[in-house]
């Protein structure tokens, strides 16, 4: 049965008060600190790693301190609605799954038991093109949770419409194409320990799995894995597309399209031209420009360049129900959490990441409730002041 937000800080209260340990931490600040106890340096760096010096990963939560809360009285929160429906996916909160690739590196169950922890809270999973589950059994994990799917754009047009019709096929309803990783980033801490999970084999699901793609290869993925890993790379990485490209993908997803990786105003009013639907306001969790940016500090100029002409969704720092609520604060209509879930995959897989959804969901539940806020309606930017 699909459980449903409501109750999860007497869920989470009654099991602590009943001695029962959650699989990991409650706070999402303290998870690095524990994962980097239990993974192998390699997988841990690369989740917890950043882009260079780590400069935009470090400012990510900066901008969050920057802004406060200003608690209200007697407003009559006692009852609280955190819902709300983002391009059509109704959500029992304003968080989603951030699409996060190769997850097989942090645990074995990988991609079905993140889909299936998503499902079980009633929040949208957003399944990467670099998962290590094909597409299909990413669906059937996820059962009657809403699902999104991202897009890491092959130049293949053939290959990508086949991977386009599988994810349609298979119930996905939205479509997020990530734009700021057409290459991978400088990222020090991944060639120190000489940790390059493709290069290795994983996060191969959705190519190895697609019937166009293999049938571009001369030999099977089975008879020769470095060719098939290379074309893949080679296909994904490597060159960045254009604006006119994305009538394409209008020509070939019927349902909404999302841009991830917009910092800029004018390209936010380039995805209103181009049709688009939404946009995620990211730096991809300061991976990939090193000196970029923090994303919550775009955040107004872009909502106030797009007003309601498109969603705008929001990305790379969240870590407390507060930061949740700043950045709907701040205009964002929902937000996507990246490591912290990764984090609970890695501490206990299905159940740590349930964990992580949960205590996030009644921490911004607690965190609206108490100052005077009962609506995300509610929250606007009079509601945050400058620190
Ligand atoms: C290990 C890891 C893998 C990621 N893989 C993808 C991916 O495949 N596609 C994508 O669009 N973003 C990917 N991201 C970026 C996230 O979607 C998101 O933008 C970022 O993690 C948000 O920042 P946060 O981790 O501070 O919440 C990845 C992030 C991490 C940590
Ligand atoms: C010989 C050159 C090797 C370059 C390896 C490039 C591999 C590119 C794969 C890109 C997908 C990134 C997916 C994960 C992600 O978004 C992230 O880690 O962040």
């Amino acid at each position: 049965m699909t459980e449903r937000f409501g109750g999860y800080q007497n869920e989470i209260y009654l099991q602590g008060l009943g001695g029962t340990f959650p699989p990991c931490s409650t706070d999402a600040t303290k998870l690095e600190e524990s994962a980097r106890e239990i993974l192998e340096p390699g997988p841990f760096w690369y989740v917890a790693g950043a882009a260079g010096s780590g400069a935009t990963a470090r400012a990510n939560r900066e901008a969050f301190d920057r802004w406060r809360l200003v608690p209200r009285m007697l407003t009559g929160a006692t009852e609280r609605d955190l819902s709300t429906t983002v391009l059509g996916t109704p959500m029992p909160a304003p968080v989603l799954l951030a699409p996060v690739g190769v997850q097989s590196i942090v645990h074995e169950g990988a991609e079905p038991a993140a889909a299936r922890a998503a499902a079980s809270v009633g929040l949208p999973y957003v399944m990467s093109t670099a998962s290590s589950t094909s597409i299909e059994d990413v669906a059937a994990a996820s059962g009657e949770g809403p699902r999104w799917f991202q897009l890491y754009w092959p130049t293949d047009n053939d290959v990508c419409a086949s991977i386009l019709a599988r994810a349609k096929a298979a119930g996905f309803t939205t479509l997020v194409v990530t734009l700021d990783t057409w290459t991978l980033a400088w990222r020090p801490n991944d060639l120190d320990h000489a940790y390059l999970p493709f290069i290795k084999g994983e996060g191969l699901g959705v190519p190895l799995s697609d019937p166009v793609f293999r049938g571009l290869l001369e030999k099977t993925p089975e008879e020769d894995a470095p060719t098939a890993i290379l074309r893949w790379i080679s296909m994904i990485t490597g060159t960045d597309s254009t604006w006119d490209r994305l009538p394409f993908l209008r020509e070939h997803w019927d349902g909404p399209i999302v841009l991830k990786g917009i910092q800029h105003p004018d390209d936010a009013r380039r995805a209103v031209e181009a049709g688009m639907d939404g946009i995620v306001v990211s730096n991809h969790g300061g991976r990939q420009v090193d000196g970029a940016v923090a994303s919550l500090d775009v955040l107004p100029e872009i909502v106030a360049a797009v007003g309601d002409r498109l969603e705008v969704l929001f990305d790379s720092g969240i870590r407390t129900g507060a930061d949740i609520a700043k950045a709907i604060a701040l205009g964002a209509k929902a937000v996507l959490v990246g490591r912290p879930w990764v984090y609970g995959l890695a501490h206990a897989g299905e159940d740590g990441v349930r964990h992580v959804l949960r205590s996030l969901l009644a921490d911004l539940d607690l965190t609206m409730g108490l100052s005077g806020h009962r609506t995300l309606a509610d929250l606007t930017p009079a509601s945050l002041r400058h620190a």
